[in-house]
């Protein structure tokens, strides 16, 4: 496939946003004709959507069925065009293309600081390929790295004390937990629930068993760790672009 890139331009001038849209031109490359596509959310995510959009257009890609992790994405797929379905109707995804806030060298990500982590690890679970799309700002050594938060999402019933159980399961890590606010007021997701953030100073250990941990807490819905659910990292740098399959995933 055809780059829609200048050849003229190196990618050590590129802006962050230029570079967030290479990494998903290049995994709009991956997308067949007749595929269903998870259609992730964020500011990466969305050049991916709006290049699967040109693509149909120009007619390189045909009978595309796009599945939205988002209402944001929802708008943006119906307005250029995409047309759209659900997991009830196609359970099996072919391929989801996502942003991610944060990934670790195992390609396990921290995805949702965006609030749209339930509805993403639904889709991008049920799909038997997602390429993750970063600059290269989103790598870290281990989750929780980078000082941002780890989000949970949480029924609004007594959000308080399941906020308060959370920061007690971490407390070793240095855990502060906290309700999302947005505008003052507190942050609701597109499925009517709350965020709390969870911040750490220190690494949260074994993954799965923290992520276990969190999911039996009564009040959790879901967390934002994606273990073992990307297949394909593609990471936009000043140096260039690189691809990297997960252990034992063939490209
Ligand atoms: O998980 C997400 C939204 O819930 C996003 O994919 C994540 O926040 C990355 O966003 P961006 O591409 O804007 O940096």
């Amino acid at each position: 496939m055809g780059s829609a890139f200048d050849p003229l331009v190196t990618p050590s001038n590129l802006t962050q946003d230029e570079l967030k849209k290479r990494a998903a031109y290049k995994a709009v490359e991956y997308v067949k004709s007749g595929m269903v596509v998870g259609l992730g959310t964020g500011s990466t995510a969305k050049h991916a959507v709006a290049r699967i959009a040109e693509l149909l257009r120009q007619g390189k890609l045909q009978n595309i069925i796009g599945i939205p992790t988002s209402t944001t994405t929802h708008e943006q797929a119906v307005s250029l065009g995409i047309p759209l379905s659900d997991l009830d109707s196609h359970p099996v995804v072919d391929l989801s293309i996502d942003g991610a806030d944060e990934v670790d060298p195992s390609l396990n990500l921290v995805k949702g600081r965006g609030g749209s982590l339930l509805r993403e690890k639904m889709v991008e679970g049920a799909s038997k390929k997602f390429v993750v799309i970063v600059d290269d700002s989103k790598l870290v050594p281990h989750l929780g790295g980078s000082g941002l938060a780890v989000p949970v999402e949480v029924v609004p019933f007594c959000c308080d004390f399941t906020r308060g159980k959370l920061e007690e399961l971490f407390r070793e890590a240095g855990c502060k937990a906290k309700l999302r606010v947005k505008e003052e007021t507190v942050a609701v997701t597109d499925n009517g629930n709350y965020v709390v953030d969870l911040y750490l100073e220190r690494d949260m250990g074994d993954l799965e068993a923290a992520s276990e941990k969190i999911l039996r807490l009564p009040g959790v819905v879901e967390h934002g760790m994606f273990l073992g659910i990307a297949t394909t990292l593609i990471v936009a740098g000043k140096s260039g672009l690189l691809v990297q399959n997960r252990s034992g995933v063939k490209g």
